[in-house]
């Protein structure tokens, strides 16, 4: 049963699993399941094998259940299988590591057969486990569907910890410093395979936030939480810390699901609960021992505010890669103008600064004598004509409007708006681009909104350097002025989605993306700014900028699967539009971040700087982007001559 409704959250998250720890013999399976789910928790991590057994020829498996105990359903729904732990593949004993290559593959093959979701792996033993990756890269080029889940426990001694978890009886992992590290080698060794995910074992001490951050950029598919890891309120029931809560927020807003793990160690009276039997199968009335742990974690959920109207509307694009649109070179649809101008709030910024720079324009003395002619280059179907007059008759000035659009099926849309709304004798719609168009008289101000998420990349500097022939010498841009900005960040699952298409063009585009199972690694930094009007309209629009990020010390290393990209743009003196995250214009929806990714993702060890270069270049007929990291290790120059991706003049 789901952990309670939370409106519009539809993820994986809202199920909540329980660990069998102990090995149901004698085909108890159903009996355990069906206690454990009608005490709500809605799937069990079981172990699928006796975990005494060890191969021998003509052996057959001593699996936990045959496949006919259970339905298809029930073993795909509601079993994780929980691969047996002594498994032990870089072992100093060959028949040890020749036992476990032997067993891995039967009980991943015996899951197969099942059509289970998912396995859990056990915790690699030691930080040098390239058998286990070689043996796990194996199995993951013949799976299909079945997901593994490594797990891995959430460990990070930070610098000046001096007394790191001693409780730990492998002595090879005493020296591990960063459970991190654990993963990341081992998904590189199995080629960012997207079958191979994380499961964090989560413990009593947390690493700090900046180092959990980055979890949120890997697949981490579970979180399991021990009983260990929490506190007993003062009513003698489970609760967690703050850091915990938080960190289980998070996970509930990334589509982790919580499995439950361990021994009872809150014997709180709750009809008829037998403390410690976890997986009591007599007594179906009884409740399960770990139940009160469950409430808990329910009632996490069920705290958690409502996905907010916007954020449910676009759950369907996370993390899903779109191409740029090319409003200069292509003509946009109908559907796209449409969702613009659901935008309520980018026409109410623009409304504002229309009102402000009229009003700077024309004194309140002058009101009656002078009109101002206003020209929206790029009007679409006429949202920002509408904005203009609105900030005119809010202002109480006179204006002569002309809207000037190359599309020709919105300039169809623009006539029918004037007709519809009486506009005739205030604006003029003009069928060309502004580049070409020869006004018959100079404009006070110029509006647009020719900017993609990544400021200039839908070529406003070009259209409006072209349209500033008929902007009067001291006239107005609206825009005056945008800026670019990045942040390197983890991102595996786009990573794999741009793998998918087995090339190197799709890893030289830049995307526009929603952003989420992402981890952000360093504060944003501008990287291109274009003025209007043009200070000098004869330079060049080219640019080039080195930035150097620093990632906290305290996250520890990360892989940077590329830079998020995004945009501020000052509308006019004080009023701004944007979505670079420090400054966004909250509600406002036109624009997701764009994404440029790495050919090959770039391991930074802790405390080592970033150093990545754009160009923005020009040619006749395109304009495109390069990018490349030159430290701690070189990439590629990306999209060298704008060979993979530009955008058309
Ligand atoms: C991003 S849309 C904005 C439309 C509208 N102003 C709005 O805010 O909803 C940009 C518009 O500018 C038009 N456009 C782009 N480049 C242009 C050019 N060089 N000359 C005229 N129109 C152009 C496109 O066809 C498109 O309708």
């Amino acid at each position: 049963m789901p952990l309670g409704q939370r409106a519009g959250d539809k993820s994986e998250s809202r199920y909540c699993g329980v660990e069998v720890l102990d090995f149901p013999a004698g085909e108890e399976l159903p009996a355990v399941l069906s206690h454990s789910l009608s005490s709500s928790f809605d799937f069990l991590l079981a172990p699928l094998v006796d975990p005494d057994y060890r191969p021998t020829p003509g052996s057959v498996l001593p699996v936990a259940a045959s496949d006919l105990v259970l339905g298809p359903a029930q073993w795909s729904s509601h079993i994780v299988g929980k691969i047996s732990e002594w498994i032990d593949l870089d072992a100093e004993d060959e028949q040890l590591r020749l036992d476990s290559e032997i067993t891995l593959k039967q009980e991943i093959a015996w899951a197969s057969h099942l059509s289970l979701q998912a396995c859990v792996l056990p915790p690699p033993k030691r930080s040098s486990c390239a058998n286990y990756a070689r043996v796990v890269n194996h199995i993951l080029q013949g799976l299909t569907n079945l997901q593994l889940w490594l797990r891995i426990p959430l460990e990070k001694s930070e610098p000046m910890d001096e007394d790191h978890d001693g409780a730990k009886d492998n002595s090879d992992m005493s020296d591990t410093v960063d459970s991190w590290e654990w993963w990341n080698s081992f998904r590189l060794l199995c080629e960012h395979s997207s079958q191979l995910c994380v499961a964090l074992d989560v413990l009593s001490t947390l690493p700090s936030m900046n180092s959990l951050g980055r979890w949120f950029g890997e697949p981490v598919r579970a979180a399991i939480l021990q009983t260990n890891a929490f506190l007993t309120n003062a009513r003698g029931y489970p609760c967690l810390s703050k850091r915990h809560q938080k960190l289980l927020t998070g996970f509930f807003n990334h589509s982790v699901q919580v499995i439950i793990s361990g021994r009872s160690n809150h014997n709180v009276s709750q009809g008829g609960v037998l403390s410690g039997d976890e997986n009591h199968t007599e007594d179906t009335a009884v409740r399960h021992a770990l139940s009160p742990y469950l409430d808990y974690i329910a009632y996490i959920y069920q705290r958690m505010d409502p996905l907010p109207e916007q954020e449910r509307f676009e759950i369907n694009y996370r993390d899903f890669l779109q191409s740029p649109l090319q409003p200069l070179m292509d003509n946009l649809e109908a559907q796209t103008y449409e969702t613009f101008e659901k935008d309520t709030v980018k026409y109410t910024q623009y409304q504002r600064a229309i009102a402000k720079a009229l009003v700077d324009r024309v004194s309140d003395d002058d009101v009656s004598t002078t009109k101002t002619v206003l020209m929206v280059v790029g009007a679409g179907r006429g949202p920002l004509v509408r904005a203009s007059l609105q900030a005119a008759e809010e202002t109480g000035r006179k204006l002569k409007v002309y809207a000037v659009e190359k599309n020709p099926n919105a300039v169809i849309t623009l006539h029918s708006l004037i007709k519809l709304e009486g506009w005739e004798s205030l604006v003029t719609i003009i069928s060309s681009d502004m580049r070409c168009w020869e006004a018959p008289e100079k404009a006070d101000i110029l509006v647009s909104e020719l900017l993609g998420s990544f400021g200039d990349n839908e070529l406003s500097p070009e259209c409006l350097d072209g349209a500033q022939r008929f902007l009067k010498p001291d006239g107005i841009s609206i825009p005056s002025s945008y800026t670019s900005f990045i942040e390197p960040i983890t991102a595996s699952k786009l990573h794999n989605d741009i793998k998918a298409h087995k090339d190197i063009a799709h890893f030289e585009t830049a995307y526009v993306v929603k952003l989420h199972r992402i981890a952000r690694l360093a504060p944003t930094q501008s990287v291109f700014t274009f003025d209007h009007p043009n200070p000098s309209p004869n330079a060049s629009n080219q640019r080039y900028t080195k930035l150097k990020f620093e990632i906290p010390q305290e996250t520890g290393s990360c892989l940077v699967h590329g830079f998020a990209g995004y945009f501020d743009a000052v509308l006019y003196k004080d009023v701004h539009l944007g979505i670079e995250p420090n400054t966004a214009t909250p509600n406002m929806f036109s624009w997701f971040p764009i994404f440029f990714p790495l050919r090959k993702p770039i391991y930074v060890p802790s405390k080592t700087p970033i150093e990545v270069h754009f160009w923005r270049c020009c040619g006749a007929t395109k304009v495109w982007y390069e990018w490349a990291v030159t430290a701690p290790s070189p990439s590629p120059i990306h999209n060298s001559n704008g060979r993979s991706y530009w955008v058309g003049l």
